[in-house]
């Protein structure tokens, strides 16, 4: 029997989703928008099944509903499932990088309700960003809501199996900490970098001198305003302790500035450097699961087909493919991503064995 499952909100994690389980033989996806266009686009461009004119209707028919709309949203749209007519063993889940309020939302319903947080993502927002492949290897949060089956929790999973996620279940509020920790609060860092850069009206030209790591450390700033108003609004009281905890580092900091020893700015910098580099690394717990392999690449038209060319000669496959802006002179930066470390460093020996480009993993 064919399960349907009805996403609504059609943005990049929603037709991510879409196309990911466009690969399970036995469901069948029904997309549903706000904004009718993004709705009708998607069913075009292959990634939903169907475009119901009606949600109720819609969420009537379905046996699975993903929220995958900016959490404020999300919360709407939850208070009014309370009207809808659904299925007695329907399950209704979220991809919002928020947990707690949502999962006290679901305590209101009459429903099965399984929070769900895919950690793979971008700054780029919109049906136009969706890939197939956003969630392999990243991990996927579930928090089910007291009261639901062990079996549904099973379904679910087995549901998102086609997405490649790492599917962990958490408890909503260790979810908020971690995430305050390592994904909101960065990114209020990177914002405030950038509000600190458009502030230097003195130095107009520090805007074109902003490459390399300033575009590194504020790419996330360029994500959609909307969906960050609304993490940071219900995460907040979490993302004001990491603020307060941050400000009292800042503190040290300016401690250690003034003084203006040689020797502890260098432990300062070797301490931070030596917890980056214990990271765990692609693969082995990391949000993003790929590996990296960096070219130094001279500068110069076809190199960038030049290279996948020979990779593609000897069979190995990429997953993605970037030039880093931090070297802007002679040679760029070609960041080639594999699935795998066999596959990398496969791809290392054949570009050494074929080319005179230096090879390195960060
Ligand atoms: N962007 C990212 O990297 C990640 C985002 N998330 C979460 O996933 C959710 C979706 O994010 P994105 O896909 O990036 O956003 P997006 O901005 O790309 O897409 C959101 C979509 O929801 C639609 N929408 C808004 N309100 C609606 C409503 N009331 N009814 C129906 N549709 C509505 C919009 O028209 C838009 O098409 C958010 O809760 C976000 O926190 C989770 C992981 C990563
Ligand atoms: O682009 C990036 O580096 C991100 O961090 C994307 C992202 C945004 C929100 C999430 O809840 C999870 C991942």
């Amino acid at each position: 029997m064919k399960t349907n499952v009805l996403i609504i909100g059609l943005g990049l994690i929603g037709g991510s989703l879409a196309k990911a389980l466009q690969r399970h033989p036995q469901v069948m996806v029904a997309g549903y928008d706000a904004d009718p266009l993004t709705a009708r686009k998607a069913y075009k461009m292959g990634i939903t099944h169907s475009s119901p004119p009606s949600l109720e209707q819609a969420a009537a028919d379905a046996d699975v509903i993903v929220f995958a709309t900016p959490v404020g949203a999300t919360l709407k749209l939850m208070e009014q499932s309370r009207f809808w007519n659904l299925k007695e063993d329907v399950i209704l889940t979220d991809t919002g990088s928020t947990k707690a309020l949502i999962m006290d939302a679901a305590k209101g319903l009459d429903h099965a309700f399984i929070g769900g947080h895919p950690m793979a993502g971008s700054h780029k927002s919109g049906v136009e960003a969706a890939k197939e492949m956003l969630f392999e290897n990243a991990f996927y949060i579930l928090t089910p809501a007291e009261g639901v089956a062990d079996s549904q929790v099973a379904f679910l999973k087995d549901l998102l199996s086609v997405t490649k996620a790492k599917v962990e279940v958490l408890a909503a509020d260790d979810h908020d900490h971690m995430t305050a920790i390592v994904s909101h609060f960065p990114h209020l860092i990177a914002a405030s970098l950038v509000h600190q850069l458009a502030k230097e009206e003195e130095q107009p030209f520090a805007r074109q001198l902003a490459a390399g790591g300033f575009r590194d450390i504020t790419r996330i700033a360029s994500s959609n305003p909307e969906m960050w108003r609304d993490i940071t609004t219900q995460n907040n009281d979490k993302i004001v302790r990491q603020l307060s905890n941050w400000m009292e580092e800042m503190e040290k900091l300016r401690t250690l500035l003034i003084a203006n020893e040689p020797e502890p700015i260098e432990k300062y910098f070797q301490d931070a450097k030596s917890v980056r580099d214990e990271l765990p690394i692609a693969g082995h717990g990391a949000m993003f699961s790929v590996y990296d392999l960096y070219v130094d690449i001279p500068d110069v038209p076809g190199i960038i087909s030049e290279v996948t060319g020979y990779l593609a000669e000897e069979s190995i496959s990429i997953v993605n493919l970037r030039i880093l802006e931090t070297r802007e002179d002679v040679f760029g930066i070609l960041v080639i991503s594999f699935q795998t470390p066999e596959d990398r460093e496969r791809a290392r020996a054949c570009i050494r064995s074929r080319t005179a480009y230096d090879t390195y993993i960060s």
